[in-house]
């Protein structure tokens, strides 16, 4: 395997999207086929990704401006090698023009037809002499396609954030998510506390900022080491966990002594989150389809110290046998969603989703939810979380719900709830956060109970 960043950024952008594949298991995919980077071409390679992936519309409408040969007609890995020269040339101020124009010619020699080298390198001088005189839609006159073209969302997002949020809010909202997010932590209570492990990250750290909602959160800036070279993470000391996604676990509030299930626990962040909300006693049953993300899961509890948690492989749309499974005080079902709340942090999500998904999405969360009333206690409480902003995915779900099953109600009675998070809840009693308002990712969560 290669270990110039460029031809493995190249390598990600073009296995992405094949057979479904997310950007993460595509990361993970090359360096299990061996690629080893410096701490500086790593940086480099993540920097060229997500920074294409990002900035892909803006990128595509100055590439099909300056190519004779219409941008739907660029072979696929031609198209990737111009998106990546010119992310350099826009994006990139420490690189020299002339760099990423010969690294990018480098790119086609190795990978296309011999003449390609040549449109790879006309296109991208003149595009960085005179990127700047491109014209983008009027403001004016079609202000969906600017917001499209210039902040580079697809059309059809920006169309529905328009006619919900308005023109300006709409702008604020993509700007925010083409930030370059924080890494946020939640601290381990079981272990320490969050001033203990602000301190014991001073040293590799730039700055660390303490979140406004979350108790136990931490937003490190500059940190000059991956996270599982950590100390403090390798004591088990914190998991990585944005501010909105721990946010889900207090309007859960599961106590000590209670059985609690996890409906959709995946790597476990809400599992470890709760465990430590419970103090380490009771149970919680961590349910997911994959085995794998469950085996990953245990050995995270064990980094934690998390001795109660149980997993259990199942797939959702059965509903789980109540004699093997029994019954929960809390249950939380954190489901699979488009993942448009997160885009800051997945950016190949944008260029993935598409409006008849959301309503597959629906569909599949409305199951998911039904084939987990059984399992309640009477007085138990069922939470719903997506990290999605849209109302398919949100409201949408609960309203069916409620339809589906008229004894249940939304809670919303939050007095156990500090301050800060009490007021993220909106008049029906649900969580709704957006980037460009709370400054985390767009989370949506509900808890529903019988009465
Ligand atoms: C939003 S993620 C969960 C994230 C996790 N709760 C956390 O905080 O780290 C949704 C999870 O649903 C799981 N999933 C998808 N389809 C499923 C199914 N049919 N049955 C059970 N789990 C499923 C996925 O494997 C994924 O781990």
């Amino acid at each position: 395997m290669t270990n110039n960043p460029r031809k493995a950024a190249l390598y990600v952008l073009n296995e992405l999207y094949k057979n479904n594949q997310t950007l993460d298991n595509t990361i993970d995919k090359i360096f299990q086929k061996g690629l080893e980077l410096s701490k500086k071409d790593m940086a480099l390679f993540h920097a060229l990704v997500y920074g294409v992936l990002r900035w892909r519309a803006r990128l595509d409408l100055i590439i099909d401006h300056f190519s004779k040969t219409r941008i739907n007609k660029i072979n696929p890995n031609v198209l990737n090698i111009l998106r990546l020269g010119l992310f350099q040339i826009i994006f990139m101020d420490r690189i020299p023009v002339s760099a990423a124009v010969n690294t990018s010619v480098e790119l086609a020699k190795s990978s296309s037809a011999p003449w390609i080298k040549g449109f790879v390198n006309g296109l991208l001088r003149n595009a960085s002499q005179n990127y700047e005189n491109v014209s983008y839609p009027s403001p004016d006159k079609d202000p969906v396609s600017y917001i499209a073209a210039i902040k580079s969302f697809p059309q059809w997002l920006v169309k529905r954030w328009a006619g919900r949020f308005g023109i300006e809010e709409t702008k604020e909202l993509c700007d925010e998510i083409n930030k370059i997010p924080l890494l946020t932590i939640r601290t381990n209570t079981l272990k320490t506390t969050p001033g203990r492990l602000a301190d014991s990250l001073q040293q590799d750290t730039g700055e660390i900022i303490l979140t406004k909602f979350s108790p136990q959160g931490l937003s490190l800036k500059g940190l000059d080491k991956p996270v599982p070279e950590l100390q403090a993470y390798k004591d088990g000391w914190f998991q990585v966990q944005d501010e909105a996604a721990q946010l889900v676990t207090h309007m859960v509030n599961p106590l000590p002594g209670m059985a609690v299930l996890d409906a959709c626990a995946g790597l476990g962040g809400k599992t470890g989150h709760m465990a430590q909300q419970m103090k380490n006693i009771g149970q919680i049953t961590a349910l997911d389809n994959s085995l794998e993300k469950l085996n990953s899961l245990k050995k995270d509890m064990a980094r934690l110290g998390v001795s109660i948690v149980n997993t259990y492989v199942h797939d959702l749309s059965i509903p789980p046998d109540i004699n093997q499974i029994k019954t929960f005080d809390r249950i939380l079902l954190d489901a699979p969603c488009s993942g448009l709340g997160v885009i800051s942090r997945n950016p190949d999500t944008k260029w993935a989703e598409s409006k008849k998904n959301l309503t597959r999405y629906q569909q599949r969360q409305i199951k998911f939810l039904s084939s987990l009333v059984h399992l309640l206690k009477p007085s138990g409480t069922l939470t719903y979380s997506v990290c999605s902003t849209e109302p398919e995915e949100n409201e949408m779900v609960i309203k069916e719900f409620l339809n589906k099953y008229p004894a249940f109600k939304i809670k919303n009675n939050y007095s156990t709830l500090c301050e800060p998070i009490k007021n993220l809840i909106n008049t029906k009693g649900c969580l709704k956060t957006l980037p460009h308002k709370n400054k985390m990712d767009g989370f949506f969560c509900a808890v529903l109970q019988n009465h």
